[in-house]
């Protein structure tokens, strides 16, 4: 599916699964505005993809940082056409370990961020109809271990995706979430210092390997992002090759 001429803002979407979208949504035709803390990837995304991208460097739990992305969509592109709240950054650790400052980081960088970049895309996005992509993860819908400040933010995510969907369909804004699972990224820290466990969580994948970010999610949120998808809102797509099925 295309996307030609669509102007879409991505969070976190200078390097990993983000990294993946932009690259995935330009060459589908997209304008990009990526959103991230990392400047040294902004920059290569931009050497990369020229003048099809902007980069905004910046904390996505910043208010201001959501109304900048707005403004700098529509002064370089002319308006906005979706939202792929993909940033979050959390630490795992076991329910009765975790800090506060963990708790506010996840809740921060994810739930509050997405509410935020939401908020600030609503005016622009009911110009014309268009299309939000908040990302969950299937670790958080099967309830995996060490998760709790990471999958309580994600699925605050989807319980806010599943009410504007309601909300805003009368603007003709869809709002849907990709939750992945077992991906490359996920276990690429790990795997050689635990190769039993990499074997038994590979063993968990139906499809037999781990996703890859830019082959296995990206075209999933191009898709929600695409007029193809145009009848659905409110749903949640997961990207994890079956993995949910077996936990
Ligand atoms: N990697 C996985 O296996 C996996 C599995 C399920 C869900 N997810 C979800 O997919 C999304 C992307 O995951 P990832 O592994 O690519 O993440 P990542 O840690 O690689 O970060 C993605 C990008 O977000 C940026 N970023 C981080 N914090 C930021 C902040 N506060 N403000 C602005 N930018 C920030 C990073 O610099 C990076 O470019 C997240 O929502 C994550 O929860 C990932």
């Amino acid at each position: 599916m295309q996307l030609e001429n669509k102007v879409i803002v991505v969070t976190g979407g200078a390097s990993g699964i983000g990294g993946a979208i932009s690259r995935v949504l330009v060459a589908r035709g997209a304008k990009v505005v990526a959103v991230d803390i990392n400047a040294e990837a902004g920059e290569s995304l931009t050497k990369d993809l020229g003048a099809n991208v902007r980069f905004l460097l910046g904390d996505v739990s910043e208010q201001d940082v959501a109304t900048n992305a707005m403004e700098m969509a529509t002064s370089s592109f002319g308006g906005l056409d979706g939202l792929v709240n993909n940033a979050h950054a959390s630490r795992q650790a076991m329910f009765n370990e975790l800090t506060e400052e963990q708790w506010d980081l996840s809740f921060n960088t994810g739930f509050r961020a997405t509410r935020q970049f939401m908020a600030a895309a609503y005016p622009l996005l009911a110009v014309n109809g268009g299309s939000v992509v908040n990302f969950g993860s299937g670790s958080a819908i099967v309830g995996q271990q060490t998760q709790a400040a990471y999958a309580s933010a994600k699925e605050a995510i989807r319980g806010l995706s599943r009410v504007t969907a309601n909300e805003w369909a009368k603007d003709n804004i869809r709002v849907n979430v990709v939750s992945p699972m077992a991906l490359t990224a996920g276990v690429k820290a790990w795997s050689e210092a635990f190769p039993k466990m990499y074997q038994d969580s590979l063993e968990k994948v139906p499809l037999g390997r781990f996703g890859d970010p830019e082959t296995d999610v990206a075209p999933v949120v191009a898709f929600l992002l695409s007029d193809d998808s145009r009848y659905m809102t409110g749903q949640t797509l997961m990207a994890d090759g079956g993995a949910n099925k077996l936990y």
